[in-house]
């Protein structure tokens, strides 16, 4: 090759570089002008990745970006903001009335989720939080009976021998101190077992038991594994072009051969129980239309939304109650003077005139609230509650919810944890919306009463028995795990175990 066309092919490449790089600025600065026009705040973007890295030289977990996001606007005095994450425009508010907007006013503009599925591809990953319009409302119609207070009454005896079975291990092992995150795992996954698929995990007796082996498998977060949640949720038809999967594939042939296998021996052994599976079954008897396929999707959904966000409400309120003795002391003689009125049994009566454990779990909620951000799509252009913006059809939403629960406007000393927080007369003085651990509005959380319930029975198993300090290894404040869509914890909870003998 003569000397002349190499520096022409490389006149060629430079230029090539030259003019996409030029592309790629003029698309970021044309992206960029979005929240300008329409005339909402924001923080500056910068190329690439928008206002991902405007505080900070490492990519930070959403809920503690959203949170600083939140602080500067509200500083400013704004009542909501626009966002880039790289170049896309999210939609985020501040003012709780307009979080009230979103969630329940103007649900109609705002009902879906805007999270990646594909049903043909991945029949697993089509339940109820990712479902949208027409669809959604009728699953959620067929499945808001299974959740009623009588249907979760009647789960009490599972729930009760899980907790049993939790407390044997606790005394067995009497081990100081313990790792309390691992136990609240294993006692939570023995309950989604037991009281949605009808199963004995033994999620104490084997250290790489399925349901617990598939629980931390699903829940074992990567940057990588939340950029493909938000990438595909961003590019929802190239993602579906591409035929991307979020559900792990072994993982959805367990969940699909545990429905498939247990709906078929009841079937053909007339066995009935009370769990979600029967109740889901006896649906299907009046429902012809239920798939096994919908069947096994939504109790996957259960599995995936009851067990991570239940056990990490069990793992910081003990967490809390080891820094906090004096509550921790409050907490236990109510419980002890309670189950006195019961003959020292625990009732689901007696559960429920637990008032100030009521409050200590709501507070333990506000400060880690398990799910920090609630995603919604606008799927019609709407007019804000100001009169003169719109959020076009197609934008991403966030609602903060870790940044509104830790707002001192609403929760003074924020750090602090205080369950006086949550009597009538303090919550009755402020805005409902800034307190959201189950969201709110017709997709409020479905598996709320149960979730608090199994919370409830954990809790009380353990802190009637058991005296917990903090361990020299548990860090405060907590450290959350940057890398999970939840607020979690990576590493174990170390707490220190005294058995109350009395
Ligand atoms: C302490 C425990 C729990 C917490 C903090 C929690 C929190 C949440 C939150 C924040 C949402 C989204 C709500 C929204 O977008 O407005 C949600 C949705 C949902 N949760 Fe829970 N959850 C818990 C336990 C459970 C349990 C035990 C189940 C089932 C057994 C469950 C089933 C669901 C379902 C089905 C949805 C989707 C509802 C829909 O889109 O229609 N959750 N949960």
């Amino acid at each position: 090759m003569s000397l002349l066309s190499i520096s022409y092919s490389i006149l060629i490449s430079n230029s090539l570089i030259v003019l996409l790089l030029t592309t790629i600025i003029l698309y970021y600065k044309w992206s960029f002008n979005y929240w300008k026009k329409k005339k909402i705040p924001h923080p500056k973007p910068m190329i690439p990745f928008g206002n991902l890295l405007t505080y900070s030289y490492t990519l930070p977990s959403m809920h503690s970006f959203l949170k600083i996001t939140y602080d500067l606007m509200k500083a400013e005095g704004h009542k909501h903001c626009g966002l880039y994450f790289v170049s896309r425009p999210f939609y985020m508010p501040v003012n709780p009335e307009y979080v009230k907007a979103i969630l329940t006013k103007d649900f109609v503009h705002f009902a879906d989720r805007g999270l990646y599925y594909d049903e043909k591809e991945e029949p697993l990953g089509a339940h109820l939080l990712v479902l949208e319009g027409e669809q959604w409302r009728k699953m959620r119609t067929k499945f808001t009976p299974t959740f009623t207070g009588g249907k979760i009454k009647l789960m009490f005896g599972g729930l009760m021998s899980c907790a049993q079975k939790m407390l044997e291990v606790v005394q067995e092992t009497d081990v100081h101190p313990i790792d309390i995150k691992e136990i609240c795992a294993c006692f939570t996954t023995d309950v989604i077992g037991t009281c949605v698929f009808g199963i004995n995990c033994k999620s104490f007796d084997e250290s790489d038991a399925e349901f617990r082996r598939h629980g931390r498998r699903l829940f074992k977060m990567s940057f990588s594994f939340v950029l493909k949640i938000i990438l595909s949720s961003s590019f929802r038809k190239l993602a579906k072009l591409l035929q991307v999967k979020i559900v792990n594939a072994e993982a959805t042939e367990f969940f699909m051969e545990v429905v498939k296998k247990t709906i078929k021996y009841r079937e053909e052994h007339n066995v009935t129980r009370n769990d979600f599976i029967q109740l889901l079954m006896d649906l299907r008897k009046t429902d012809k239309g239920l798939s096994i396929n919908e069947i096994a999707a939504q109790s996957f959904l259960f599995f995936a939304a009851g067990f991570e966000t239940s056990s990490t409400t069990m793992t910081f309120c003990i967490y809390e109650l080891a820094h906090n003795q004096d509550i921790q002391e409050k907490v236990r003689k109510e419980i002890e003077d309670v189950l006195d009125k019961y003959d020292g049994v625990l009732t689901y009566d007696s559960v429920l005139e637990m008032k100030y454990l009521d409050r200590v779990i709501d507070e333990t909620l506000r400060k880690h609230p398990p799910v920090p951000n609630l995603p919604r799509i606008c799927t019609m252009d709407y007019k804000l509650p100001d009169g003169e913006n719109y959020i076009e059809a197609g934008t991403h939403i966030f609602v903060p919810v870790f940044a509104l629960h830790r707002d001192a406007e609403y929760y003074p000393d924020p750090e602090k944890f205080d369950p006086e927080r949550f009597t009538e007369e303090n919550k009755s003085k402020r805005h409902p919306y800034a307190y959201l651990p189950f969201g709110e509005g017709p997709r409020i959380c479905l598996g709320q009463r149960f979730g608090q319930l199994q919370v409830k029975i954990g809790l009380i198993t353990l802190i009637r028995r058991y005296c917990f300090t903090p361990n020299s290894n548990t860090p405060y404040p907590m450290d959350y795990d940057k890398n999970s869509i939840f607020l979690t914890v990576k590493d174990p909870v170390w707490i220190n175990t005294k058995r109350i003998t009395t």
